[in-house]
Parts: structure tokens; C-alpha cells; sequence
């Protein structure tokens, strides 16, 4: 937040709070968020759907009801509004109590309850907020009239993380300008990002004639438009609140803002494609299943994106060591995933650019029949070319930012970290998890300083980004490293206790059963 609270570098208030935790052994913090926004009859959106998408993404929902609405399937019949005064000693009852990771508005129906939200935040500095500008429902009626805007655009705009308005609510924000295109939409993201906000998505749903549903995100610096295919159904009803709800879900739980915006629009159009037949109601715009992943095959999904779980046995290639054992990457590689590595990084230091680029392709095949993901260390170039799954980066290496720019929004990023500070700038770049290490002494890697168990969890501590532990890591000492207690930390990354080994299948199975092991016993 820019002049509330100065939550601007928010891992650094994860780390007091951290340490304000650990006093107490044992204690489990659950990613908790905040929504203030309308009641919603039908429970279909408002209030009804923020609670239903927190609970689906495993994160804790509390609520402040600005309105009631009388509202079903068929529109909204009546809207009551809270007295801003009760709407206030909500918003003091909880923020006084619970240690939210995100805000997330809706519907703020009137100045007078913009006013005491604004007054809330300011005494209750929170961490992150989110603001769905919610001004018409689906249906048509309106929520929130012109009398916001200006408060909209003066006092809460400038202090959001991200701001998530459709094409009509973006128009509304900008005095009424005409948005028909997805350029348009750009300037518009452009424009919005002007009055203050980090972050603006720009969602496209309600452009005409379009067989795609295209977002456009904008950071200030680039864009990136978030295209999936259209889904016909009459069960829309709900889809920005769900989608401002999961994003602040996703950010409570430590994901970077564009991880987040790409599981959440992922998540609505599962949840849109899982609920386009079911009928509930006899009006023209139906809700839909939020809890969807609890009933579908989970393989059947239309988008995956990464999944932080996936960092469990991490495979690093050492052309050196593969070279010495007289064996391909690619068959090394084969054997690593056979064993149980969950995903791969092919870090060829010494291979000729023409050369490692046909061995990364390969790899490719092998780890997509797989299911595995591939990433190329430092090589953007590579990564690119071959089209693999993502890039790891160090310190010194091409700055996240920029790899993000130049790999788009769906490729993973990871980036090495020995301090809390790299750690929290990773966050701040967009990276999708963190390598932290070397955690024991290593001659994998020459010259790199060994930061040990300590430091280890303390940049575990100073972000809620994943993390896998690498440097000096083997069937010995994994269970070690897998119990220093940090729920972000996902797993190992190892290269010598699987590559400069003479089965790489055998030794990867090992490795992958101790980690099991550790996991059950934690
Ligand atoms: C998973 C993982 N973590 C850390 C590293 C180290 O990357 P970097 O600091 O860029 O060093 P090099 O690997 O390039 O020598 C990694 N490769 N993977
Ligand atoms: C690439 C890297 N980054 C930090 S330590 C290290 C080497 C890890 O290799 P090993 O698993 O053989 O110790
Ligand atoms: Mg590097």
C-alpha cells in the first residue's frame, strides 16, 4: 500500500509476524484474508462467493457486509445498505483481532462507506489489498453509483495492490471512455495504473465478439495479455468477485501478484467449465460450483499452471557428471523422473550452445510425455528456443523482471536466494519460487558460500514464495533439511546425489523415498 500503513514491502511484515509466532511452538499460521463487500441472496456472488472461493483455495475468509441484497438468478430485486457507523464497527471488531494477509473489497456502495473503510485501514495497517470496483451486477442493476468515482479514483485506487475492473468499470473509472478493443483495454490498464495502484488487470469478459477471454494485466512496465478460450454457459454469475477473491487467496498464501492472477483466472474458468450444464434457478444468469475440485477428476483440468507441490525432488543435470558416467542428459534425465523427480533443471554450464540446445529439446519431449516439468538454468536464450517449462536464475545472473518480460506470464521463474532481502525482491519481481542454498558445503558449485540450516529457514521466514533447498543435499542429511520447519519449504533440489551416481533410477528412488519419509514424520 502506498500511504496507508506502508505495506509496500509486505515479507517484511511476514517476517515480524513470524517471529511474533514463534513464541508459542507449533503454532500454524493459516493464510487469512479479509472481504468487505455486499450480501448476495442468492449465493451466487458477493459475500456468499468470496467465502466459498477462500474455502476451495484453503485459505480463511472473515467478512464485512457493506449491503444486503435481495438478488437471485433473475437480477437484484432490492439493495439495503448498511449504516456506514455498522459497517465500521465490523471492520474494527475483526481488523483489531486477526492478522490478515489480504483485504479484498466488492461492493462499496457508498462514499460514506469507502470513507470508513479508509479510516479502518489507516488504523489497522493490513498487508495487501484488492479492489474489485464492483459498480453493476451482472444482471444490470447498478451497485455502486457515479457518486464513488471520485473517491474510487483519489483515495482508494492510489493505495491498491491491484485493481480488477472489467471493461464497463474501467470506462466508468476513466470518465466514460469507449473500450472495444483489447488495445483499448491496454491504454485503460495504462490509464487506471496512472491513479496509484501496483497492479491492474483489465478483465475482458464482456468484449464483444470474441471467441477468446482475454485479460490484460499491466505492472507498470509490461503487459500481458491472459488469453483461454470462451466457455458458453449461463452460469457466469459471480465470475469477478471469484476472480478478485482467488487472487487475493493466492497472494494470502504467498504467491507474486501475476501467479496469482493466472491460478485465479484459471480457477473461474475450471470452475466455469466444470458448472456450464448444472441449473440452479430459473433465471437468465446462474451461479456455479465453486467447490468443483472436490468432485472432477483433477487431470481433466484446462489450465494448470505451476504448482508449487512440484519443487518436492528437484533434479539438476551436470554435463561434467553425466559426461564422467558416459551417459546422455537425456537419458539421464529419463532415469532421474523414473525414479521420482518431480521436475528437472538442465544446468549445462560447459555445453555448446547448438549442442545443448538439441539435448534440451529431447529433454523436453521426454519430461512433457512425463508430465514433468523442465527448466533451463540461466539460459533465456535456451529456454525459449526449445520451449521449456521455465528458467532458473541467480544473483548475478539475468534479473527476474526481465526474464518474466521476455518468457510471458506463463513460464515458470525461480531465482537463487541466500538472504531475506533476495528473497524479498523475488516476490517483488514475480518469480514463482525460490532455490536457497547452498544449504551444506557442495563441489558441485565452486566459490558459493554455504548458508546451512539457519539460513535456510530464515529466507524460508522472509517469504511466503516456495522454496527448495539446494547445495550438499543427499540421502543423509534431506530428512534434516525437510524438518527445519517452514511450511514454504517444498523440498530438495540435488544434482551429485543423483547425477554423479551410477544409477541415476536407483538413486533417485532412494532419495525420493527418505523424502517421503521426512514428510510423514513431520
Ligand atoms: C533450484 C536451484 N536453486 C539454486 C540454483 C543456483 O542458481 P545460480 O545461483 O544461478 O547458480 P548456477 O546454478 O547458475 O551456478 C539452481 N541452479 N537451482
Ligand atoms: C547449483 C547450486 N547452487 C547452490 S549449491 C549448488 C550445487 C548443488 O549441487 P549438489 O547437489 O551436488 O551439492
Ligand atoms: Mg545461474
Amino acid at each position: 500500500m502506498n500511504s496507508l500503513g506502508g505495506i509496500r514491502s509486505w515479507p517484511a511484515i511476514w517476517r515480524s509476524t513470524t517471529a511474533t509466532m514463534t513464541t508459542a511452538e507449533s503454532v500454524r499460521k493459516v493464510p487469512q484474508v479479509l472481504t468487505v463487500a455486499g450480501s448476495d441472496s442468492g449465493a451466487g456472488a458477493g459475500i456468499q462467493a468470496d467465502l466459498k472461493v477462500c474455502a476451495a483455495r484453503g485459505v480463511y475468509c472473515a467478512s464485512v457486509i457493506t449491503a444486503v441484497t435481495a438478488q437471485n438468478t433473475k437480477g437484484v430485486q432490492s439493495v439495503h445498505l448498511l449504516p456506514p457507523e455498522f459497517v465500521s464497527e465490523q471492520l474494527k471488531s475483526v481488523l483489531s483481532d486477526f492478522e490478515f494477509d489480504v483485504v479484498k473489497t466488492g461492493m462499496l456502495p457508498s462514499p460514506e462507506i469507502v470513507e470508513v473503510l479508509l479510516q479502518n485501514l489507516s488504523d489497522f495497517p493490513i498487508r495487501a489489498l484488492v479492489v474489485d470496483p464492483v459498480m453493476v451486477s451482472t444482471s444490470g442493476h447498478v451497485l455502486a453509483g457515479s457518486s464513488i468515482l471520485s473517491i474510487f479514483r483519489e483515495r482508494l485506487l492510489p493505495i491498491a495492490d491491484i485493481i480488477t475492473p472489467n471493461v464497463k468499470e474501467a470506462s466508468a473509472l476513466l470518465g466514460g471512455v469507449g473500450i472495444e478493443t483489447v488495445e483499448e483495454m491496454r491504454s485503460a490498464a495504462k490509464l487506471l495504473h496512472e491513479m496509484g495502484p501496483r497492479f491492474v488487470l483489465v478483465k475482458g469478459g464482456d468484449l464483444p465478439d470474441s471467441s477468446e477471454s482475454v485479460d490484460v494485466f499491466f505492472d507498470g512496465k509490461e503487459f500481458h495479455e491472459l488469453r483461454s478460450p470462451r466457455i458458453t454457459t449461463r452460469n457466469t454469475h459471480g465470475t469477478g468477485c471469484t476472480l478478485a477473491s482467488c487472487i487475493a487467496a493466492e497472494l494470502a498464501k504467498g504467491s507474486s501478484m501475476l501467479s496469482a492472477v493466472k491460478v485465479a483466472k484459471c480457477f473461474v474458468d475450471n470452475a466455469l467449465d466444470y458448472s456450464k450444464d448444472i441449473v440452479i434457478g430459473s433465471g437468465k444468469q446462474g451461479p456455479f460450483d465453486h467447490f468443483f475440485s472436490l468432485k472432477k477428476d483433477p487431470q481433466s483440468s484446462r489450465c494448470s499452471g505451476f504448482n508449487p507441490d512440484d519443487l518436492f525432488l528437484y533434479a539438476v543435470t551436470d554435463s561434467r557428471m553425466n559426461k564422467k558416467w558416459n551417459r546422455s542428459v537425456v537419458d539421464a534425465v529419463k532415469a532421474a523422473i523414473e525414479g521420482g523427480a518431480t521436475i528437472v533443471q538442465l544446468r549445462e554450464k560447459e555445453a555448446e550452445t547448438r549442442e545443448f540446445l538439441q539435448e534440451a529439446k529431447s529433454c523436453v519431449d521426454v519430461c512433457r510425455s512425463h508430465g514433468v516439468c523442465l527448466l533451463i538454468n540461466d539460459r533465456v536464450d535456451i529456454a525459449l528456443a526449445c520451449d521449456a517449462d521455465g528458467v532458473h536464475v541467480g544473483q548475478s545472473d539475468m534479473p527476474v523482471d526481465l526474464v518474466r518480460s521476455l518468457l510471458g506470464p506463463d513460464k515458470i521463474i525461480g531465482v537463487s536466494c541466500k538472504t531475506p532481502e533476495q528473497a524479498h525482491q523475488a516476490w517483488r519481481d514475480g518469480a514463482d519460487y525460490i532455490g536457497s542454498g547452498g544449504v551444506f558445503p557442495t563441489n558441485t558449485k565452486a566459490n558459493n558460500r554455504t548458508i546451512g540450516l539457519d539460513g535456510l529457514k530464515e529466507v524460508c521466514e522472509a517469504s511466503k514464495l516456495p522454496v527448495v533447498a539446494i547445495g550438499g543435499i543427499g540421502i543423509s542429511n534431506a530428512e534434516s533439511v525437510m524438518r527445519i520447519d517452514a511450511s514454504n519449504l517444498k523440498g530438495v533440489a540435488v544434482v551429485s546425489a543423483l547425477f554423479d551416481q551410477e544409477c541415476v533410477l536407483t538413486a533417485a528412488k532412494k532419495l525420493h523415498t527418505t523424502l517421503e519419509e521426512s514428510k510423514r514424520e513431520i
